[in-house]
C-alpha cells in the first residue's frame, strides 16, 4: 500500500493492528484514537473490543466431564446472570455500555468454562467486583454513565397501567394443566413448550425425571448427530400439518389452475361459435362492434374463471378455516368464540361497505375521465381541421374545464371516500380490540388460561380474514355482473336467423326464379327507417336483372334480402315459389355465389382464398375458376404464387387484385344465383378493365344473375334494368327502352352523375 492513502472500516481487530492510526468510533463519536500498542496501553474501548475479539475465536461450549459439573457450573452462570440482573434495571441493560459488560460477560463465561475444563477441581468464579483482567465491575459501571435512550424516557413518562401478572397465571396454568394429556400441549403450547410436544408423545414426564441423569448425556449425543432423511417420519402430530399444508395447496393451486384454464377455453370456444351463428342484424349494432367483441372474447371469459374457479378456490379455503377455526376457538374457550361469532357480521359489513363504497365512487371519476379523454381522441383524429382551424387553444380549454370537473369532484368524493374508509377501518380495529378485552377478561378471571387466550386471539383473527375475504370479493363479482351476464347473453341467444336449423328444406334442383312480393324492410339498427316498401320484383330463372340508382336507394339491401342476411319486416322474398325462411339455411346459401363491392380477403395464403368457396376442389379446378376471373396471370407471376400470404385483409394486393380473386372465389362456387354487387370505384382504371372482363365472363352464363351496375356497357347485355330510387322502382326495361324514356336511368348512366343525386327516402 505504499505511497497510498488508506481507509480500513475494521471489523477483524488483528488485521489493523500494523495501522499508523486507529480510530475507534461508539456511537458517531470519535472516542479514542492512536497506534495499537497506545490504544492497548489505554485500556479503554478498543482493548475491550480486541478481548471480545480473541474470545469469540475460543471454542463456544467447552465438553464438561459429567452432569454434576455441568450443574455447577450451570448454578455459577445463574449467580452471575442474577446480579447482573439485579444490579442493574431492565431499562439500564439497554444502555450500550452496560451491552459491552454483558459482552464481557460472555466473554468471561468461556473464559471461566475453559478454565472448568482445566481444572475441573476449582470450578469457583472470581470475585463477583472482577472480572477479567481485573477490571472492577462497580468501576465500569461509574466510568461509562448508561446513556438514556429515547424509548426508555418515553417508557418511564408512561402512567402506571394496571398489568396482568402473567408469571402467577402461567405458573397456576402450568399447575393446573393435564401432563398426560395428549391435547394438553397442544392446546396450550406456548413458544417455550414448543419442543415438549415430542416428548410428550413419546414419554411421560415423570418416567424422564427417573432417568434424566442417566439419559441426558445420551440426548446430547443423539442431538448433535445430524439430522437422518427418517427423521421426518418421527415428526410429532403438531408439526406433520405443515409439511401437509405445502401438499394441499399445490394441489388446491394444481387443480383449480386447470380447472380455470379448461374454463375459460370452453367459455371462449362457447362465445366465439355463438357470436358466429348470430344473424347479420346483431352484428349491426354499435354494442356488437368487432372491436367491442373482441375484447368480450379476450376479457369476460377471463372475468368468469376469475370470478368461478379462482374465487371458489379462495371460498371453499376460507370457509374451511372459518369452520375450523370456530371448532378449535368453542374448544378452547367457548366464551370468546361467542363474543368472536357476534363480530363476524359488523366485520363482514365493514368490509362490503368497504368494497363498495371505493367501487361506487371511483366508477363516477373514471366515467369523467373517459369524457376528457374524448376531448384528445377528438382533436387527434381531426388533428389537421384542429391545425388549419389553429383551434389548439379551444381544445386545451375545452379539455381544462374536464379537469377542472374531475378535480372538484375528486375533492368532495374524497372526504367522503377517507370518512367510509376510516369508519369501516375502526369497525375493524374495533373489533378487534373487543376481541382482546374479552380474552384479556376471560384470562384475569381465570377463565382462561394466557397461553389459551392468547391462541384465541390470533386464531379469531386469522379466522375474521377468512371470512371477510370470500365477503369482499362479492363488489367485485357485483361490479362485473356484466361482464358475466354479457357471456351468458351471447351463449344463450336465439338468432333470429340460425344458420344450424336443420329443419328446412332442401330441394334436389334450383331453378333460380326470385321474387320480392310486397316487401317491407327497415334494418335493425334503424328500424323507424323503411329502406324498402311495399317492394315488387320478379326475376326469372337464369335471367340476368341489372339494378341501379342513385347511392343509398336500397340496391345492396335486395342482396341482403335473398341471402337472407336480413327478413323483410312484411311481405316475402320466394325461391322457386317458396318462401326463402322455409329453405335450409345453409342449403340456400350455398346456391348463391356473392361478390360484394368491397371484396373480402381473408389473411392467408391466395390459394385458401379461393378454395374458401369449395374445400374439396381440385388443384385444376382452383386454377381455371382463377383464368376465368382474370387473376391466373398476376398470381403465377407473384413469386409464391398461389401460395402467396396476401397480408392482413388483402392488404398486399390492389383492390383490383382482390376483386378478381372474389370472383374466382365465386366461379369455383358454380351457384346457381349469382348476386354481384358492381365496385364502382377504388378500383384502378388499369384492373377495372380486367375485373369488367371477368365479371362480363361471369355474367355470360346461364346463372340467375341479380347485377349492381355502374357501366352502361354491362347493361345493353341484361335481361332486365331496375331503376331504384328511395326504396321504390322508379323505371324498369331493358337498356334501349329506358334510354328512350329519357328519365333517370339516362341521368345515372352519364359518368359520375348518379353520385350527385340525393336520394329520396321513404318514411
Ligand atoms: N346495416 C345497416 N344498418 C342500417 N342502415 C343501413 C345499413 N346498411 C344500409 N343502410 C341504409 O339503408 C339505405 C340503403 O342502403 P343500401 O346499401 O341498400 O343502398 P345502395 O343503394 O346499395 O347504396 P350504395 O350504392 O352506396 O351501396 C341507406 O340509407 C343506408 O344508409
Amino acid at each position: 500500500m505504499l505511497g497510498r492513502s488508506t481507509i480500513i472500516i475494521a471489523r477483524r481487530l488483528c488485521l489493523i493492528k500494523n495501522a499508523d492510526y486507529i480510530a475507534v468510533m461508539e456511537e458517531g463519536h470519535l472516542v479514542e484514537m492512536g497506534t495499537h500498542d497506545e490504544l492497548l496501553n489505554l485500556d479503554g474501548l478498543y482493548a475491550e473490543l480486541l478481548r471480545c475479539e480473541e474470545a469469540t475465536k475460543l471454542p463456544k461450549r467447552m465438553p464438561t466431564k459429567n452432569s454434576r459439573e455441568r450443574k455447577s457450573l450451570q448454578a455459577e452462570d445463574t449467580s452471575v446472570s442474577q446480579y447482573f440482573q439485579e444490579s442493574s434495571s431492565p431499562k439500564m441493560a439497554k444502555s450500550p455500555s452496560l451491552q459491552r459488560t454483558h459482552g464481557m460477560l460472555q466473554f468471561w463465561r468461556s473464559d471461566t468454562n475453559r478454565n472448568s475444563h482445566d481444572s475441573p477441581k476449582d470450578p469457583s468464579p472470581p470475585s463477583e467486583q472482577t472480572i477479567d483482567n481485573g477490571i472492577p465491575m462497580v468501576a465500569i459501571e461509574t466510568e461509562r454513565t448508561p446513556s438514556i435512550k429515547r424509548q426508555d424516557s418515553f417508557e418511564m413518562k408512561l402512567p402506571d397501567l394496571p398489568k396482568v401478572d402473567v408469571h402467577r397465571i402461567q405458573r397456576q396454568s402450568s399447575k393446573n394443566s393435564d401432563p398426560d394429556s395428549p391435547i394438553s400441549p397442544l392446546l396450550t403450547s406456548d413458544p417455550k413448550n414448543e419442543r415438549s410436544h415430542s416428548q410428550t408423545f413419546s414419554r411421560p414426564q415423570s418416567e424422564r425425571d427417573d432417568t434424566s441423569s442417566e439419559h441426558s448425556e445420551l440426548d446430547e449425543v443423539q442431538h448433535q448427530k445430524p439430522p437422518s432423511f427418517w427423521r421426518l417420519a418421527t415428526l410429532s402430530i403438531a408439526e406433520w400439518p405443515y409439511a401437509l399444508l405445502v401438499l394441499v395447496n399445490w394441489l388446491q393451486h394444481f387443480y383449480f389452475g386447470i380447472m380455470g384454464e379448461k374454463m375459460t377455453e370452453r367459455i371462449r370456444r362457447m362465445m366465439f361459435s355463438a357470436m358466429l351463428r348470430n344473424e347479420i342484424g346483431w352484428f349491426d349494432k354499435e354494442e356488437n362492434n368487432a372491436d367491442t367483441l373482441s375484447l368480450r372474447l379476450a376479457n369476460d371469459a377471463t372475468f368468469v374463471r376469475a370470478a368461478f374457479s379462482n374465487r371458489l378456490s379462495i371460498f371453499i379455503q376460507d370457509t374451511a378455516a372459518v369452520s375450523v377455526a370456530l371448532l378449535i376457538g368453542i374448544l378452547l374457550g367457548w366464551r370468546v368464540a361467542l363474543v368472536a361469532l357476534a363480530t363476524l357480521p359488523v366485520l363482514v359489513i365493514s368490509a362490503i361497505a368497504q368494497k363498495l363504497w371505493l367501487a361506487g365512487f371511483s366508477r363516477g371519476i373514471q366515467e369523467m375521465h373517459r369524457k376528457a379523454s374524448l376531448v384528445l381522441e377528438d382533436a387527434v383524429r381531426n388533428i389537421y381541421t384542429v391545425v388549419a382551424f389553429c383551434a389548439g387553444d379551444k381544445i386545451m380549454e375545452l379539455y381544462r374545464l374536464h379537469l377542472g370537473k374531475i378535480l372538484k369532484q375528486s375533492l368532495v368524493q374524497g372526504l367522503a371516500i377517507g370518512f367510509g374508509f376510516g369508519l369501516s377501518q375502526f369497525l375493524l380495529f374495533a373489533c378487534n380490540a373487543l376481541l382482546l378485552w374479552y380474552t384479556a377478561i376471560s384470562v384475569d378471571k381465570q377463565h382462561l388460561t394466557i397461553a389459551t387466550g392468547l391462541k384465541e386471539y390470533i386464531l379469531f383473527s386469522f379466522a375474521s380474514f377468512a371470512l371477510v375475504e370470500p365477503f369482499g370479493l362479492a363488489p367485485y363479482i357485483l361490479k362485473r355482473r356484466k361482464s358475466l351476464t354479457s357471456v351468458f347473453e351471447i351463449i344463450d341467444r336465439e338468432p333470429r336467423i340460425d344458420p344450424d336449423d336443420t329443419t328446412g328444406l332442401k330441394p334436389p334442383n334450383v331453378y333460380g326464379s326470385i321474387e320480392f312480393k310486397s316487401v317491407d324492410f327497415s334494418y335493425p339498427a334503424r328500424p323507424d327507417i323503411l329502406v324498402l316498401s311495399n317492394f315488387n320484383l320478379k326475376v326469372s330463372g337464369g335471367q340476368t336483372v341489372a339494378v341501379v340508382g342513385v347511392l343509398g336507394s336500397g340496391k345492396s339491401t335486395l342482396i341482403s334480402l335473398i341471402e337472407r342476411f336480413y327478413d323483410p319486416v312484411a311481405g316475402q322474398v320466394l325461391l322457386d315459389g317458396r318462401d326463402m325462411k322455409s329453405f335450409n339455411l345453409r342449403w340456400l346459401r350455398s346456391h348463391m355465389g356473392l361478390i360484394q363491392q368491397d371484396p373480402v380477403i381473408f389473411s392467408t395464403t391466395i390459394r385458401e382464398n379461393i378454395i374458401y368457396a369449395r374445400h374439396n376442389a381440385t388443384e385444376a379446378e382452383m386454377k381455371e375458376a382463377a383464368r376465368i376471373a382474370n387473376a391466373h396471370h398476376f398470381i403465377s407471376s407473384l413469386p409464391h404464387g398461389y401460395d402467396t400470404h396476401v397480408g392482413m385483409r388483402g392488404v398486399d394486393l390492389t383492390p383490383g387484385q382482390k376483386q378478381r380473386i372474389a370472383i374466382a372465389r365465386v366461379v369455383l362456387k358454380n351457384a346457381p344465383i349469382l348476386l354481384l354487387d358492381e365496385a364502382s370505384s377504388a378500383i384502378e382504371s388499369e384492373s377495372s378493365r380486367v375485373v369488367q372482363e371477368a365479371l362480363d365472363t361471369l355474367v355470360m352464363g346461364n346463372k340467375t344473375t341479380i347485377l349492381i351496375a355502374h357501366r352502361a356497357a354491362m347493361m345493353k347485355h341484361v335481361d332486365n334494368i331496375v331503376v331504384l330510387n328511395g326504396g321504390r322502382i322508379v323505371e324498369q326495361g331493358t337498356h334501349d327502352s329506358l334510354m328512350d324514356q329519357n328519365g333517370l336511368y339516362v341521368r345515372l348512366m352519364q359518368p359520375h352523375f348518379g353520385k350527385g343525386l340525393r336520394q329520396h327516402r321513404l318514411m
